[in-house]
């Protein structure tokens, strides 16, 4: 241990950054305290963010017998009368098997935890305040701050926890609503739209902008929109929120322009905000921006003082669970003098809504911009022999190759399996290989994973001269050289 301070890294957070931060320096033989306000660690990631919901997303796939309904018909379900109960017993039981698991981790790594509030009182020493106001200061070498988000909620918003929720009280729920206006259709907005309205409640999208998740491939965004059109949820896209009123027992949101929605409960997820309010960034020389925000280096995410590290949430985008795991570990080898390469440049989103997106590199929207020569090959999922014998009727996976290098530059899956099956696209995209891998490796079968072989093919048709005298859709030139000798 360092002698002039308690601890060598002190973390102020248990999210999954601070985990991820306190674990690896412990793993270097230092003395590592992790400060935590809420009585248990985890996390909005584990208390009402990640974990619940996808959690919730499972129960309500397997109660519903979702997964079945290509084979079964869409009136099938598992269980008829499902209730918020239902909902919360493996909510329950998921929640307090991975506190376990964390607290173990913990004891075995032998961290130190002290539940309380952090702040500042200098650069290296942080005061705890505890339960009735009790406290204690600590001093550390280095500070990783990773005290995540909260949900932004404007003043004009009446949150009342009845009518007018955030998602933090969408794992809560004492019962499930016939109707659900979600004002925002950023990824949060839209996982719960598409669980409930698995359930068959009835759902409205409210947002300000035109489109949904503008960040994601045009393509999979208009088949997803169309999908849950078809299911019978309803967008006002365009919309901007103005005020909430509650009229007979029900909420109803005031649009721009005079537009009415209303529903049995309204769900607020207009985006999130550091939550550094509480930690007196001043006394240790630093600042954040409007949202609470903090800024970083790019590569070490040391703060503009260099022994204090923001990891996370905290520092805003991408803001992913996965994202901040590997913040926290970058900043906590910085921090003990252990250099490491920055992250790889492309990491995957996934968006666990019903069905599932998941994308990785650039979208057709990035290429056209960038002016460069690509070309695209789709697979359905209905063609593999896997969403054959699991019912697929929808879903697809496109690929997005360059046509000089024949390198692949982008992935974009909705469907099935989408958030685990891109990691097979993302690491042919961070190792720089071409789409001619998926053509000559050989796949499990049947696997959705086969529907890479069948986009991958579906370029290299389009570019292969025909033998009918037709020419090929993408001139003979884009071939690489070792491709056009194969195929004279
Ligand atoms: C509904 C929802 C669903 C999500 N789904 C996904 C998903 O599927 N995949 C994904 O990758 N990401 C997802 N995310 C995002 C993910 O949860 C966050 O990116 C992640 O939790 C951020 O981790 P973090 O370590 O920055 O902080 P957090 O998980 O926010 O944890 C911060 C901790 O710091 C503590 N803290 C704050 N201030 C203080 C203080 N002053 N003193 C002491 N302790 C303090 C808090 O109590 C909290 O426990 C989701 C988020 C939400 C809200
Ligand atoms: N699966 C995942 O990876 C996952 C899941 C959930 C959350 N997250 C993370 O959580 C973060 C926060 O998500 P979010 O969905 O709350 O925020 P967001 O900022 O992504 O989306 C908010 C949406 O609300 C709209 N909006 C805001 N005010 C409005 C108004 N007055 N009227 C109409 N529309 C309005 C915005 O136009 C925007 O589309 C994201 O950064 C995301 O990375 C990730």
């Amino acid at each position: 241990m360092n002698k002039a301070y308690a601890y060598d890294l002190i973390v102020i957070g248990s999210g999954p950054s601070g985990r991820r931060a306190a674990v690896q320096a412990s793993k270097f033989g230092k003395a590592v305290l992790v400060i935590e306000r809420h009585q248990k660690i985890g996390g909005v990631s584990v208390h009402t963010g990640t974990i619940p919901s996808k959690t919730l997303r499972e129960t309500v796939l397997n109660l519903t017998g979702w997964r079945e309904r290509g084979i079964y018909g869409f009136s099938y379900r598992v269980k008829h009368h499902i209730d918020a109960q239902d909902l919360g017993r493996r909510l329950d039981k998921t929640l307090s098997d991975k506190i376990d698991v964390l607290e173990h981790q913990f004891s075995r790594n032998g961290i130190d935890v002290a539940y309380g509030v952090a702040r500042f009182v200098d650069p290296h020493t942080i005061e705890i305040v505890g339960e009735q106001g009790r406290s204690r200061q600590v001093s550390g070498k280095a500070i990783v701050i990773a005290v995540g988000s909260v949900p932004h909620r404007p003043d004009h918003i009446p949150f009342d926890g009845k009518y007018v929720i955030d998602s933090d009280a969408m794992v809560c729920l004492e019962h499930i609503p016939r109707s659900l206006v979600v004002i925002g259709g950023g990824v949060i907005g839209i996982e719960y739209a598409t669980i409930f309205s698995a359930l068959d409640v009835r759902v409205t999208i409210v947002d300000q902008r035109d489109q949904i998740l503008d960040f994601v491939d045009r393509e999979i965004v208009q088949d997803f929109v169309q999908q849950l059109r078809d299911r019978g949820v309803n967008f006002r896209l365009g919309c901007t929120l103005e005020s909430i009123v509650i009229e007979d027992d029900q909420p109803v949101a005031l649009l721009e322009g005079g537009r009415r929605v209303r529903g049995e409960l309204l769900l607020y997820t207009g985006g999130r905000q550091g939550a550094t309010a509480d930690l007196n960034l001043a006394a240790a020389g630093l600042s954040a921006d409007g949202r609470g925000r903090l800024k970083v280096d790019a590569n070490s995410f040391q703060t503009e003082v260099p022994h204090i590290y923001a990891t996370g949430d905290v520092i805003g985008f991408p803001a992913l669970a996965s994202t901040s795991m590997e913040q926290g570990r970058i900043a906590a080898c910085h921090a003990c003098g252990y250099a490491v390469p920055p992250a790889p440049a492309f990491f995957p989103y996934g968006i666990y809504s019903v069905p599932e997106i998941s994308t990785v590199g650039l979208t057709e929207e990035d290429v056209q911009k960038k002016k460069m020569p690509y070309e695209t090959g789709i697979a359905r999922f209905r063609e593999t022999s896997r969403g054959q014998i699991m019912g697929e009727t929808a879903g697809f996976l496109k690929i997005i190759v360059c046509l000089e290098t024949h390198r692949l530059l982008g992935v974009h899956i909705v469907g099935e399996a989408a958030t685990e099956l891109i990691h097979i696209g993302q690491a042919v995209l961070n190792f720089g290989g071409s789409f001619e891998y998926f053509i000559e490796a050989t796949f499990n079968y049947p696997t959705f994973a086969e529907a890479y072989k069948i986009a991958a093919l579906d370029v290299w048709n389009r570019m292969t001269p025909r033998q009918d005298g037709e020419p090929p859709a993408v001139a003979p030139e884009t071939l690489a050289p070792e491709r056009a000798a194969k195929t004279d």
